[in-house]
């Protein structure tokens, strides 16, 4: 059954606001606030519900294959069946278990641009495993300006690492052949 779209509207906007909050407390982190606003109105954001059917026998399955999000944040909702599994800095695959009342919020690559590699874009597939239909709901924030680090975040010690790029050239980049053949895509796209 579809839901209401209401729901779906209400669902939307509350995870947008959360969003926009917690990219607020990474630029307050980083020190670099005064761009919040700035940002927020050159951010749309996308609401996607999927649905990874069981498997038939009792192997495991890949429901989505390892990769980084090209987008600046995303807010996951996993609906009571685990399967979303992250990749420690060290290659390690664990399985995120939030509690049934949590979202998880995960960096893509865009922000790991626009903070100039201070964040880290986590590698997360999703593994289906069992006889149970797992559905997920999830939020993605899409800057549509140029993406470059402000002037606070290059420094003698922090060079800059990436150069001025447009979040559709990248998402056409990551979807070509040159794109496919390359683990860090962003690293190739647009690395110095
Ligand atoms: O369904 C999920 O939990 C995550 C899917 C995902 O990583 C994505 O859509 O980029
Ligand atoms: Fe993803």
């Amino acid at each position: 059954m579809l839901p209401h779209s209401e729901d779906v509207h209400g669902t939307a906007k509350r995870f947008a606001e959360l969003e926009e909050t917690v990219r607020q407390m990474i630029l307050e982190g980083l020190g670099v606030a005064k761009y919040h606003e700035a940002q927020n109105e050159s951010t749309w954001h996308l609401l996607r519900m999927s649905e990874y059917k069981a498997p038939n026998a009792d192997e495991k399955w890949i429901g989505y294959v390892s990769h980084q999000d090209t987008n600046s944040l995303s807010v996951v909702c996993q609906h009571e069946v685990d399967g979303l599994e992250m990749q420690t800095r060290d290659g390690e695959w664990i399985l995120v278990k939030p509690s049934p009342t949590s979202l998880i919020v995960m960096v893509g690559n865009a922000l790991r641009a626009w903070t100039n590699g201070r964040l880290h874009a986590p590698f997360h597939r999703v593994m289906v495993r069992g006889d149970v239909t797992r559905y997920s709901a999830i939020l993605f924030s899409v800057p549509e300006c140029m993406i470059q680090a402000p002037d606070e975040l290059v420094d003698e010690d922090h060079p800059p690492r990436f150069k001025p790029y447009r979040h559709d050239d990248f998402v056409r980049f990551c979807v070509s052949e040159e794109g496919a053949r390359h683990e860090d895509k962003l690293k190739a796209f647009c690395g110095v």
